[in-house]
């Protein structure tokens, strides 16, 4: 359906008629000039992240409900990183001329699930349209004792530096993705080529042939087999709430904690700047699964940059005091991994490698404004 047919409002109505709010923070949500939300005991935590289609998300390959899922986690993930609960969300969009309402009625699907499995409200937003392409702004509010809050800047000499999970398999699903997409625009072109020529010799017969083999392009298959998790890792990622429940239960309070959305290496260095300490990273011990090695591999890269500098990971980083090592080993199994230590400040961040030889860590993590 077109979206002219609904209009704004029809549009918002249609869209959110079905929210019913979960939390008890939330007293009135969509539908006046402001939601209005109750903290009487605790701090509020407020993010907001804004999603560009071209800069962040590219329509030809991920679908609209892999978005509205998307978009909701890494906005919910920054709740997490500062050892927060997700509350409410609202949702801005400037929808662009291609989209019909399934278009949005499908993001919202998306967008739905993810706050369903946070418990997060969404409470409003603002829907307009664009010229250009698909924009998405989405703000998370969430709360946190006092005394919980994680902040960047709390590292201490000493401390264990954390990661959850495993690095680079989202940056390795987009070096897929676009692999696969521009193998299908090559044979678009050389397709068109064909067709070009054929008009110009004036051979109908072979135009007709080269016009049905154009529409079987369009079932283009793209091969994804053994690569389904990279795939998973950049359409669908996972906020870590399960690890802030996991560390809480094992009574660990990280010293300093951020989620790694630009790259682990562009996270390590604010962690550092802001706690003004050095680090040392070990790379034997980031994390990395089987096939985002195996894709490196094959796209002849140097599989520790993609982990240090891929981004779209949606892991934690964290900081912990040295006693707690032992409850830590114990969560390895549970996907906590100990990759290194925090230093004094003079000593710099360090990655030290295989061999032994130790390289200083630079930010080459994803930076929407940078060449
Ligand atoms: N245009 C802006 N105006 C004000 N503050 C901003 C702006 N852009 C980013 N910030 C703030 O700068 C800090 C770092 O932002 P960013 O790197 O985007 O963090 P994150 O990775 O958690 O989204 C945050 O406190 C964010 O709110
Ligand atoms: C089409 C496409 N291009 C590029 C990327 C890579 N990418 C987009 S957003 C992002 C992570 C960080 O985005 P940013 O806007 O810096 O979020 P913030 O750090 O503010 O949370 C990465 C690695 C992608 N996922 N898809
Ligand atoms: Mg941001």
């Amino acid at each position: 359906m077109e979206i002219a047919k609904l209009g704004e409002f029809g549009l918002i109505d249609h869209l959110t008629k079905d929210i019913k709010p979960v939390n008890e923070s939330t007293l009135y949500g969509v539908g006046d000039d402001c939601a209005v939300l109750h903290y009487p005991e605790s701090e509020v935590l407020v993010t907001t992240d804004m999603l560009m289609e071209g800069i962040h998300f590219d329509l030809t390959y991920i679908t609209m409900q892999e978005l509205g899922y998307k978009a909701a986690m890494v906005n919910i993930s920054d709740i997490f990183a500062m050892n927060g609960t997700p509350r409410q969300m609202t949702v801005s969009l400037a929808i662009g001329k291609r989209l019909k309402v399934e278009d949005i009625e499908a993001f919202y699907d998306g967008l739905r699930k993810a706050c369903e499995k946070w418990s997060v409200d969404v409470v409003g937003g603002d829907t307009t349209a664009s010229y250009t392409g698909l924009a998405i702004s989405i703000t998370c509010i969430g709360e946190a004792k006092k005394e919980d809050i994680v902040y960047r800047n709390g590292a201490n000499e000493t401390d264990l530096v954390c990661v959850t999970g495993d690095l680079g398999a989202a940056y390795m699903g987009l070096q897929l993705l676009e692999r696969e997409k521009s193998v299908f625009y090559q044979q678009v072109d050389a397709m068109n080529k064909k067709l070009q020529e054929a008009h110009k010799a004036g051979n109908a017969k072979l135009v007709e042939h080269l016009q049905q083999e154009a529409r079987k392009l369009n079932d283009f298959q793209p091969d994804f087999a053994g690569k389904e998790y990279l795939l998973q890792r950049q359409l669908k990622p996972e906020a870590r709430g399960d690890v802030i429940n996991l560390l809480r239960e094992n009574n660990i309070h990280p010293t300093a904690m951020m989620d790694i959305s630009d790259g682990l290496s562009s996270e390590l260095l604010h962690i550092c700047k802001q706690s003004h300490c050095g680090c040392r990273v070990y790379e034997k011990n980031i994390p990395i699964d089987y096939q985002t090695a195996v894709m490196a591999e094959e796209l002849n890269m140097n599989v520790t940059t993609c982990a240090m500098n891929g981004g779209d990971d949606y892991e934690l980083l964290f900081t912990c005091p040295i006693g707690d090592h032992d409850k830590l080993d114990a969560l390895e199994s549970k996907g906590i991994k100990q990759i290194g230590y925090i230093t004094k400040e003079e000593l710099g961040a360090r990655l030290i490698s295989r061999d032994n030889k130790e390289f200083d860590i630079t930010a080459q993590g994803w930076n929407a404004l940078k060449e």
